[in-house]
């Protein structure tokens, strides 16, 4: 039993530390209270930088000056007054400028304000596009918020399901991606939004980028309507503002780079480009990486095979850095491995698609290189913005094609982007083709991977929506593929195809600028008929221009030549003005082709010399029209001659060469009989005939005996001619062991069984490889094939002298006219 001194000491210690959280419930519950008012009616001062300033709770004044920030950055000390105030924020800042803390402080303090307790649920939800920048976001709140009593968790795909679901019911704060979580607002029992508070959409245009604005709108749909809703992004585009207008109410506008007249780039970022061919950017590459082994840096490509093409082959290169591979065909643990390892590593290079570009918040990068082109000037931003964060130097490098060049300029002058050009020492640039070719030509998989960079590469151009900027038809492929080692371009359709649309696309354009041409010279002419002809053919007018393209061909020729003899009457004019050379021209052609009845034999002549030029090649497939026909020899020749296409002479040759087999009969086997008639091989022999020699049974059994003794005579033949093969196999190999020893050969060639054979030298060069094409079946392969032969029938042999079968070739042969 407890002395009583000492009960009494121990008392009345229980009931100073029950008062003193009585006192301090009480001194929170009165900084709530002061906390509610003085936010509302919070003013900012004017020297106003410090987080002490801000109306937040001890707690988070704590938790932020343990995790070292003291002073605000522009887009907090413009964000925070009003977002503390529960307004909705539209926020946009440039990348690195602390728009994280933005809405962290604001999600722990309105929590805070408002007593959220563990029982209360869902107070808070962040949604980040990606997973990486979610468990970053979800580290930022982890330093801050210690001193606070929230529970938060994050629920991004890649991780257990079932442990998310477990303790989800839990959560005051949640950080979150689209897709995980609507999978739980569909699936988790339990889960309940409906008390929510504040809602976050961190780098909000990414989200949409990402194909998740459905996703989003099912999410919206699940939240309660009255609540706080916060979306920051660096970059603004149309889509997060329609996005604002629907998830935001009355929200307030903060655009920081807009009110300092800058660029969306940090202030400490110097910006570099440079022209380089296609076939040349893995050798600059891998130059600058030699050059720069004591720094850190980011280096972005367009998909993820070639990151891992790069990755695989720059490590077996050994360029004296460490070298990291992030993509998103990475497990999840394999990617936040990555993620971490490249955070603690000072110097290093890591190679990543657009998974890496916006939000992640490496710590002192040097470098951001920019391998292909961004598809726009925001993803550009976004790439450079891994460097340069908050007060930090940083650098960027962005690699360009001769043919994107203008394009890339001109989109990042119109964002004020400062960027400079600098060339690559060709002193310093070391050509890598040799040794990714040896790569790819010992490892299988290194040409495997170099195939599907490549196509995966050349999709990424194609699928850009930046056409004047990126076109694919305009890339250097067989020099591309030399560059990744390969021995040839890999077939990829879409080239092909694009380069399709783009000679359609001038085509129409041309059209369309002829056809208007037309169309105002008509209203100027004043003719109706022509006018109304102009804006409206019909099938058949085109159907008569096709048609009688060839007939016409000559008058147009005439047109032409007459056309141009006027030019040329009026250049040689000693001094006409414009407008009159113009409507001396004009009548004409008018005048001219007013006399043929047809108003499209008009256009045809009038849209001009182009139209005319190009029919020749888009002829061909309306000609398809009239398939029935086959064309006779001499329409093929003169069509041919008339510029017709060669598909179209193909199909004439063809028809005209089956009509002529027809004639012969090639393809229908024949048979003579002892009188010399040729009879078809299947003919159906009287039933009367067949009686006569017997019933069916006899026959069958008669045809089986003769065609067994015919196999046994085969099947002897064959071994004999197996077994020679063997015995001339074994002197062979006795004489080249003989060559080997360095005995002299020829004695015993000529004392040999056959004295005639000739032995090919030993090629001690060889690799062991022979190019398909050249590759001839070897000894072996003959004897396999001859053993083969061995098992099949007979009938599979070469026609015995005299037999049916010689004579049915024969027969071929003469009807083919072969001698
Ligand atoms: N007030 C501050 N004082 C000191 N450092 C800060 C402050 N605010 C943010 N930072 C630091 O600046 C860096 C960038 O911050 P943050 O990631 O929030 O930027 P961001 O605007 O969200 O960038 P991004 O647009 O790329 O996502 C971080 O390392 C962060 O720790």
């Amino acid at each position: 039993m407890a002395p009583e001194g000492s009960l009494k000491r121990k008392r009345s210690s229980q009931s100073r530390s029950r008062n003193a959280r009585q006192v301090k419930r009480q001194t929170e519950e009165q900084e709530v209270r002061d906390l509610e008012s003085s936010a509302a009616q919070f003013v900012v001062p004017d020297d106003f930088k410090h987080f002490d300033q801000l109306p937040i709770s001890s707690r988070t004044k704590r938790g932020l000056r343990k995790a070292g920030f003291t002073e605000m950055t522009d887009i907090q000390s413009r964000t925070l007054p009003l977002s503390l105030k529960c307004k909705d924020v539209l926020g946009a800042a440039r990348t690195g400028s602390g728009k994280t803390l933005s809405f962290l402080i604001p999600a722990l303090e309105i929590l805070y304000r408002k007593k959220w307790g563990s029982t209360d649920g869902l107070g808070a939800l962040i949604i980040s596009p990606t997973r990486e920048l979610a468990i970053q976001i979800f580290e930022v709140l982890r330093k801050i918020g210690p001193f606070h009593t929230f529970s938060a968790g994050l629920v991004i795909g890649g991780k257990d399901l079932k442990q998310e679901k477990d303790r989800l019911a839990r959560m005051n704060i949640l950080v979150a991606t689209p897709g995980r979580l609507l999978q739980h607002m569909d699936q988790t029992w339990g889960f309940d939004c409906s008390n929510l508070q504040v809602l976050i959409l961190d780098e909000a245009d990414r989200i949409l980028d990402m194909g998740f604005s459905k996703t989003l709108n099912a999410i919206v749909e699940n939240l309660p309507k009255s609540r706080q809703t916060m979306l920051f992004s660096a970059t603004q585009t149309k889509r997060v503002k329609d996005l604002a207008r629907l998830s935001l109410q009355d929200p307030e506008y903060v655009a920081v780079r807009e009110a300092e007249h800058e660029g969306s780039t940090p202030k400490n970022l110097e910006q570099h480009y440079m022209v380089v061919g296609l076939e040349k950017k893995l050798d600059v590459l891998y130059s600058f990486i030699r050059t720069h082994t004591k720094c850190k840096a980011l280096v972005f490509m367009s998909s993820c095979r070639q990151v891992q093409f790069t990755h695989e082959t720059f490590c077996k290169l050994r360029p004296g850095i460490s070298l990291m591979a992030l993509h998103g065909k990475q497990k999840q643990a394999k990617r936040l491995q990555i993620f971490s390892e490249f955070t603690r590593t000072a110097h290093a290079v890591l190679f990543a698609t657009d998974i890496a570009a916006r939000g992640l918040d490496f710590p002192a990068v040097d470098w951001v290189i920019q391998l292909d082109a961004p598809e726009d000037t925001e993803t550009y931003i976004h790439r450079v913005g891994r460097t340069a964060r908050y007060n930090a130097k940083g650098n960027s490098l962005l690699f360009v094609l001769p043919s994107e060049e203008k394009g890339m300029l001109e989109g990042l002058a119109q964002k004020n982007v400062p960027v400079g050009r600098i060339k690559p020492r060709e002193s310093k640039t070391q050509s890598i083709q040799d040794q990714l070719q040896s790569f790819a030509f010992q490892d299988p998989e290194i040409k495997y991977l170099a195939q599907k960079a490549f196509v995966s590469y050349i999709r990424s151009i194609f699928l850009q929506k930046d056409k004047a900027t990126f076109d694919v038809t305009a890339l250097p492929l067989e020099k591309y593929a030399s560059s990744l080692g390969l021995a040839g371009a890999p077939k990829v359709k879409f080239v092909k195809e694009a380069a399709k649309a783009k000679k359609a696309a001038a085509y129409k354009a041309a059209k369309e600028t002829a056809q208007q041409l037309d169309a105002d010279r008509d209203e100027e002419s004043g003719d109706d008929d022509a006018k109304g002809t102009a804006k409206v053919r019909t099938k058949y007018d085109r159907m008569f221009e096709r048609k009688n393209q060839n007939i016409l061909s000559e008058h147009y020729a005439k047109l032409i030549a007459e056309d141009k003899d006027d030019d040329e009457e009026e250049d040689g004019d000693d001094e006409p003005s414009d407008g009159e050379s113009a409507s001396d021209a004009e009548s004409t052609k008018d005048k001219l082709v007013g006399g043929n009845d047809s108003d499209s034999e008009d256009e045809g002549s009038d849209s001009g010399d182009f139209l005319t030029l190009k029919r020749a090649d888009h002829a061909l497939d309306d000609d398809e029209g009239d398939p029935g026909k086959p064309l006779t020899l001499d329409q093929v020749k003169a069509d041919a001659t008339n510029n017709i296409s060669k598909r179209k002479l193909l199909q004439g040759q063809s028809k005209k060469a089956m009509a002529l087999a027809g004639k012969r009969g090639i393809g229908e086997k024949l048979v003579f009989d002892e009188d010399g008639e040729a009879h078809a091989l299947y003919e159906l022999r009287d039933e009367d005939d067949f009686k006569k020699q017997g019933d069916a049974k006899t026959q069958a059994e008669a045809w089986e005996m003769e065609e067994r003794a015919r196999l046994q005579e085969a099947d002897i033949e064959d071994k004999e001619r197996a077994r020679e093969k063997k015995r001339e196999k074994k002197r062979k190999q006795k004489e080249r062991e003989k060559q080997m020893r360095g005995e002299d050969v020829g004695d015993d060639q000529d004392e040999g069984e056959d004295g005639d054979v000739v032995l090919a030298p030993i090629d001690t060069r060889s690799d062991g490889y022979e190019t398909p094409d050249f590759d001839v079946g070897s000894e072996s392969e003959d004897e396999d094939e001859e053993s083969h032969e061995q098992d099949r029938p007979s009938a599979s042999k070469k026609p015995k002298k005299g037999s049916v079968e010689e004579q049915e070739a024969l027969a071929m042969r003469l009807l083919m006219g072969d001698s």
